[in-house]
């Protein structure tokens, strides 16, 4: 099951990307103190309407006072009604933000550690921040006027009688300690909830994509058991909220209800005595019975419910939006670090148990090389890739470059489904190099060959606004390459990046990364590829084999078998008629 997250990420997320709402923040809260009128003044102005009208035999005094209160009620209605403008403009902007950090976390992923950015992911991820900003908005109407609410009845009433204050504040402070208290196991719970939720789906989901196979294997029961094991999970979650949520009646009669109790229990003698009016008691009455019990119900209620799933939510899109502080986007004022790549003893396996992809490999690639890696397929050529570049850890042995372990960044990995982000043309070039100057880049646009399909785009400054649906997955790697190209990574690793371009383009690409300064590392899947590369290593069983592409395909048969394979795929020329 899902641990609980961590709240502090989502928090510093929403807190950062609210940062720059400083004035519609200001207009709201000056229409917030507006709204905030009938609150305050309410009781205050009902028991002048009893005192010097209705029980003082001037009726006439008395519908004057609550004309006042219809006033006051009016200038409420126009000022919620003026606090909507302020409240968009904070909500909107935020969810700019936070789908533009997103999809920043997402690429970053995609580029450095090859969490590949499926669009399942990005599109679930999207609705989440819909439903943040939904619920910011829900909690800036619910919560705001809960709490200016709270503030302009307590005041209130401590004007119309200090001593009604105390034994009304007192029971609602220690009501709302007991709530706030609570709402720590209230939010743990709502977020075991929400996990054995997913938990369900998710084995839910396994069973029915795997019922072939199940029924095949004989494994109903266990697939059966694997369901109804979640979905009790669910139920004692569920039970559990619900259980948690039951401290909301005694914060109500404790906060709202025993106050209205102990005046009207303690109001009487107060008036005979002469300490206080009877319209002080009356009207303090309707501030606790119109202000602070609906308040309370509504913090016990739905902000409770909206504050924990923006906890929930938040700290999800913290997660996905993360990128690490330490490599970052390159600043292309670092300079590509001379130096070996090399692999001692490397052994990798997908699992403890699983059978080792690659065994005690070693290889050094020296700054300069190009490197074609190839091989069968599945024998582990992307494994391969992926270690060296560091995104994948080694089982035992070591990738190291410069003495250091690899990491991203460093060495670039640039995988075959290649990241477009909506947004400007030079937004995507630039993402691994934010400082490169427009001649710079050039020269990364030439060199990739990449120019035409700039200015067919319209030029750096274009907008691409749906890069699925205007760009083809070719034109897509191109992108891609141009922004490795321009990083300042000393390593570069193409696997079948370059898979979607025709093979003119694709040499076009492959000699430029070549004559680019640091090392060049291609998962070949094309002959012309490995016969343009310096050395070739085949993978192929047990003994990887290493030489340039004349020497295997004179000495191993391996090579000899691939090269015939791939001769057999290449296109042949059209006959003629
Ligand atoms: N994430 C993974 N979990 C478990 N096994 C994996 C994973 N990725 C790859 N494998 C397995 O590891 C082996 C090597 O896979 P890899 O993708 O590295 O091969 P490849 O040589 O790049 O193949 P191809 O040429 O088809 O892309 C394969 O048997 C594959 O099924």
């Amino acid at each position: 099951m899902t641990e609980i997250a961590d709240w502090r990420p989502g928090l510093r997320l929403l807190r950062s990307a609210l940062r720059d709402t400083g004035s519609p923040a200001l207009r709201l809260a000056a229409w917030s103190a507006v709204e905030a009128a009938p609150a305050l003044a309410s009781g205050w102005v009902l028991a002048r309407a009893l005192d010097q009208g209705f029980l003082n035999g001037r009726p006439a005094m008395g519908l004057a006072w609550l004309a006042l209160l219809g006033v006051l009620y009016t200038v409420r209605a126009a000022a919620e009604r003026a606090a909507f403008d302020p409240l968009a403009h904070i909500v909107e902007p935020l969810r700019d933000e936070l789908v533009r950090r997103l999809v920043h976390g997402t690429l970053y992923a995609a580029v450095h550690r090859v969490r590949t950015a499926d669009a399942t992911d990005v599109s679930r991820l999207t609705s989440q921040v819909d439903a943040v900003r939904g619920i910011v908005g829900a909690l800036l109407r619910t919560a705001r006027p809960l709490a200016v609410t709270l503030i302009a009845a307590l005041t209130g009433l401590a004007v119309l009688d200090p001593l009604l204050a105390v034994v009304v504040g007192v029971p609602l402070a220690a009501a709302v300690a007991v709530f706030l208290v609570s709402m720590r196991a209230v939010t743990r719970r709502r977020q075991l909830y929400l996990a054995a939720e997913e938990e369900v789906a998710a084995v839910t989901g396994a069973v029915l994509a795997a019922g072939r196979d199940i029924t095949a294997l004989g494994a109903e029961e266990r697939a059966a058991r694997d369901v109804e094991r979640a979905a009790d999970a669910s139920v004692t979650a569920t039970s559990a909220v619900a259980r948690a949520g039951a401290v909301r009646t005694p914060v109500i009669l404790l906060g709202g209800h025993l106050p209205v109790l102990l005046m009207l229990l303690t109001g009487p003698a107060l008036v005979q005595r002469g300490g206080m009016s009877a319209g002080a008691v009356v009207g303090a009455v309707m501030y606790v019975t119109m202000y602070l019990i609906p308040a309370l119900e509504l913090m016990t209620g739905s902000v409770a419910g909206y504050w924990s799933q923006l906890r929930v939510l938040t700290s999800r899109l913290a997660a996905a939006s993360d990128t690490p502080d330490e490599p970052g986007p390159l600043s292309a004022a670092e300079e590509p670090r001379e130096g070996d790549l090399e692999v001692h003893h490397l052994t990798f396996a997908y699992g403890p148990h699983a059978e080792p992809v690659l065994r005690e490999l070693n290889l050094t690639v020296p700054s300069g090389d190009h490197l074609a890696i190839v091989g069968p397929s599945g024998i582990g050529k992307s494994t391969l890739a992926a270690l060296l570049a560091g995104v994948e850890a080694p089982l035992h042995g070591t990738v190291t470059m410069a003495g250091q372990p690899v990491k991203a960044g460093r060495v670039a990995l640039l995988p075959q489904e290649a990241y477009v982000f909506p947004g400007t043309v030079a937004d995507n070039l630039r993402y691994l190099a934010p400082d490169l100057g427009t001649e710079a880049l050039d020269r990364a646009v030439e060199a990739v060959g990449a120019r035409e399909l700039i200015t067919r785009l319209g030029g750096y400054h274009a907008e691409i606004t749906d890069p699925a649906g205007t760009l083809s997955s070719g034109e897509r790697q191109l992108i891609a390459l141009v922004r490795v190209y321009a990083s300042p990574s000393a390593v570069v690793v193409l696997d079948e990046a370059t898979s979607h371009l025709d093979m003119a383009a694709e040499a076009v690409a492959e000699t430029a990364f070549a004559a680019r300064p640091g090392a060049l590392i291609v998962i070949a899947h094309r002959l012309t590829s490995a016969a343009r590369a310096r050395r070739v290593l085949l993978l192929d069983g047990e003994h990887p084999v290493l030489g340039s592409h004349t020497e295997l395909g004179a000495t191993s048969p391996a090579y000899a078998a691939l090269v015939g394979h791939w001769t057999a795929q290449a296109p042949r020329p059209a006959a003629r008629p």
